[in-house]
């Protein structure tokens, strides 16, 4: 039995899809170590309550050694109380047919008030995912009501993204996935986000010798991976979620771990204002991790192709930053 104090995290949307997917293997350790005592704390909304009891059920069920304790609440400031890691999934997810922008108005108000719980409530230490759609603004309104919490610890996830360039890539080699690192997203997590391929090592082949072959790149790597959410969206009905919830677990156990040495990652962050992405505008970047605080991979040369998907992407996010003010979703 462990001996450490139990690190809380809380998830929201706790009794949906993707949380279903996630919360047995955090309380396994599969997202902060095999030695770290977890305790989870589940935000749901008052509907969807019971569902909430009934997956605590399930949890006490599987007897996982580093569980602490399960609380559930529709309450974000008890949800969030000393939570170290917050998971905000809680969201609508989208329909065939619809883009994750068109969720902006419903989803957009749910993160306002949870970024301001965040800020009252939270532990010092807290690093907090956005998964819920669209991510990034999501993750931009959060943080808006958060002044007390560094920017850098609010992030959206783009792993999930990260990791269908991986598999593409590494179908197209006819190479184990592990043999393929250092892809990048740029931009935004929806039809316009930029994988890109030109500084990978693709089992042991540089990736910008895989670009030469444009015709491939642009009509069927970078739309595969960037339009895979819907394809799954149309193939299962619904939109990921275990791929989506190992994602997340991916994205919070490289923060809080380390990424691996001489390989990063995709992470949406607030731009320091780095790659001439506007300051402030939560945009995927290439990061590592080291003492539990990402650092952007700076220096990275970008052809005309690169530079003008980035800036494509980055010009949605803006648009999608406008959409908000105009809704009066960040504080005054
Ligand atoms: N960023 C990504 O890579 C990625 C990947 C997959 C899905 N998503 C998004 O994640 C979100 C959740 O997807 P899902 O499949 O789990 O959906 P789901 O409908 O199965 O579950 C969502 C849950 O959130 C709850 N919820 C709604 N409003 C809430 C609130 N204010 N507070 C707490 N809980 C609330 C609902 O009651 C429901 O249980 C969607 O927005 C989806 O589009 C993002
Ligand atoms: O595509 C969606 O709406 C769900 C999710 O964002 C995904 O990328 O699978």
């Amino acid at each position: 039995m462990s001996t450490r104090s139990p690190i809380r995290v809380a998830v929201t949307g706790a009794a949906g899809t993707i949380g279903y997917s996630m919360l047995f293997r955090i309380a396994s350790g599969a997202m902060l170590g095999a030695d770290v005592p977890v305790r989870l704390s589940l935000l749901e909304i008052p509907q969807a309550l019971r569902a909430a009891e009934g997956v605590a059920m399930e949890l006490a069920d599987s007897a996982f050694p580093l569980l602490d304790g399960v609380d559930i609440t529709d309450d974000p400031r008890l949800a969030f109380e000393g939570a170290s890691v917050a998971l905000l999934v809680g969201a609508r997810p989208r329909a065939a047919g619809m883009e994750r922008k068109d969720l902006l108005e419903v989803n957009g108000a749910i993160f306002g008030p949870q970024g301001r719980a965040i800020n009252d409530v939270a532990a010092d230490d807290v690093r907090i995912a956005v998964v819920g759609n669209p991510a990034n603004t999501n993750a931009a309104i959060a943080r808006a009501h958060a002044p007390d919490v560094p920017a850098s610890r609010f992030t959206a996830l783009t792993r999930l993204d990260h990791n269908r360039a991986l598999a593409q890539l590494a179908i197209r080699a006819g190479a184990p996935v592990g043999r393929v690192r250092n892809v990048t997203i740029w931009g935004n997590h929806s039809a316009t986000q930029y994988p890109d391929i030109f500084h990978a090592d693709v089992a042991g082949a540089p990736g910008a010798e895989l670009a030469r072959d444009e015709a491939w790149l642009t009509e069927q790597f970078i739309p595969t991976v960037a339009q895979r959410g819907s394809a799954i969206i149309e193939a299962r009905g619904t939109s990921s979620a275990a791929s989506a919830a190992n994602a997340t677990i991916d994205h919070v156990r490289d923060w809080v771990l380390g990424t691996p040495e001489g390989t990063w990652t995709s992470v949406a962050l607030p731009s320091p204002g780095s790659y001439g992405v506007p300051e402030g505008l939560v945009s995927s970047f290439p990061v590592v991790s080291r003492g539990g605080e990402w650092e952007l991979v700076e220096g990275l040369e970008h052809g005309e192709l690169s530079r003008r998907r980035i800036a494509a992407s980055v010009a949605e996010l803006e648009e999608e930053r406008a959409a908000v003010e105009a809704l009066g979703l960040l504080p005054g």
